[in-house]
């Protein structure tokens, strides 16, 4: 027989099959997800679905992306995207100032860009077309049905956390529409430089959900309790982590909790890909009314003047892009830099 190794797992597991499962079971399910959500507003999530044979072919693509020599991945340069699409590499990306040691892929819903005539607001400029790289054809179709899917998960996970604050299941419907705004990035990490180890710095996602799938090799991290906590992979399962819209929506009952990547320490490189589902863009956060048992553990969003937190979802979103993708944000918008400055 296979010895078995127990690893001793940071973080709750919940399976998302006790939820289609319905009964006592989506009760359970709405239990753990809300002890989860509060204590560490972090979790793995399994059974949930996906093949793994889908789970493996998109990481497959996402390494032959990277593997593609320099000038095909410039072909679809972000700098060349006002929308913030396409690819980024190792260094532009900026948290907390400094520069993240990972390269990347973002997309996001195919749209067409607003008419100019249209945009009377800025976060209008994150509406507009995905740029994909002519040599993987594959890629559009294939990372496109990825994203729904993830999406369906993601709403499906609201509906539960709607359960779980003591709201209609239907509580955030509306903010969401006919589709969130939703948006995924392909992300290899190279192996540690020698004079910063940051893959991507602590932050928080500005959205209501993300969904992070990780390779074998660890390096994500999440604050608890004052400590990092490395979220050590564990095959086939999502990484869930609550975003800044649900600690508004829920009053900072739930939070958004920090992260962060370190680089490989080894001869290995890191390949994740991340999925960040926010509401419209159009939608403003709604302020649930909660119970008096929860209510009275209510913080208060966070309030950090380096990162306020805007009930406008486009608004939130916007900010997040400009902050991370300087490159971008000076390209095509300095001259708001220059007034927000
Ligand atoms: O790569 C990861 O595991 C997490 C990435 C992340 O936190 C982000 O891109 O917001
Ligand atoms: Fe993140």
């Amino acid at each position: 027989m296979m010895q078995q190794h127990h690893v001793t797992l940071p973080l709750p597991v919940l399976k998302l099959a006790q939820w289609h499962q319905g009964g006592a079971a989506r009760v359970q399910f709405v239990e753990e997800l809300g002890r989860a959500a509060r204590e560490y507003g972090f979790f793995y999530l399994t059974d949930h679905g996906i093949p793994a044979a889908q789970i493996e072919q998109v990481m497959t693509l996402s390494q032959q992306f990277f593997q593609l020599p320099a000038a095909q991945k410039q072909q679809v340069a972000m700098v060349n995207s006002p929308h913030f699409r396409g690819y980024s590499t190792i260094g532009s990306e900026l948290t907390n100032g400094r520069s993240d040691q990972r390269e990347q892929f973002d997309y996001m819903q195919e749209e067409k860009a607003l008419d100019p005539a249209a945009m009377t607001t800025h976060w209008h400029h994150l509406i507009g077309p995905n740029q994909w790289p002519s040599a993987l054809p594959s890629m559009r179709d294939t990372l496109l049905t990825w994203q729904q899917q993830l999406s369906s998960i993601s709403m499906e996970l609201l509906e539960a956390f709607a359960l779980a604050l003591e709201q209609a299941p239907t509580a955030f419907h509306r903010s969401i529409g006919e589709q969130p705004y939703t948006h995924t990035k392909l992300i290899r990490y190279p192996q540690r430089p020698s004079n910063n180890n940051q893959g991507v710095g602590a932050h928080k996602d500005p959205g209501y959900l993300t969904l992070v799938l990780q390779d074998e090799q660890s390096g994500l991290e999440v604050q608890h309790q004052g400590e990092w906590l490395s979220v050590v992979p564990l095959p086939g399962a999502f990484v869930v982590n609550i975003g800044e819209l649900l600690e508004l929506a829920s009053d900072g009952y739930l939070q958004a909790t920090y992260h962060r990547v370190v680089s490989p320490n080894n001869a290995q490189e890191r390949y994740s890909i991340a999925f960040f589902m926010a509401a419209q863009l159009a939608a403003e956060v709604p302020y649930l009314a909660l119970p008096a048992h929860l209510k009275r553990l209510a913080q208060g969003p966070s309030s950090d003047p380096n990162n306020p937190l805007f009930r406008q979802v486009g608004q939130n979103v916007f900010k997040g892009r400009l902050r991370s993708h300087p490159d971008v944000a000076q390209r095509f918008y300095s001259e708001l830099l220059k007034n927000a400055g």
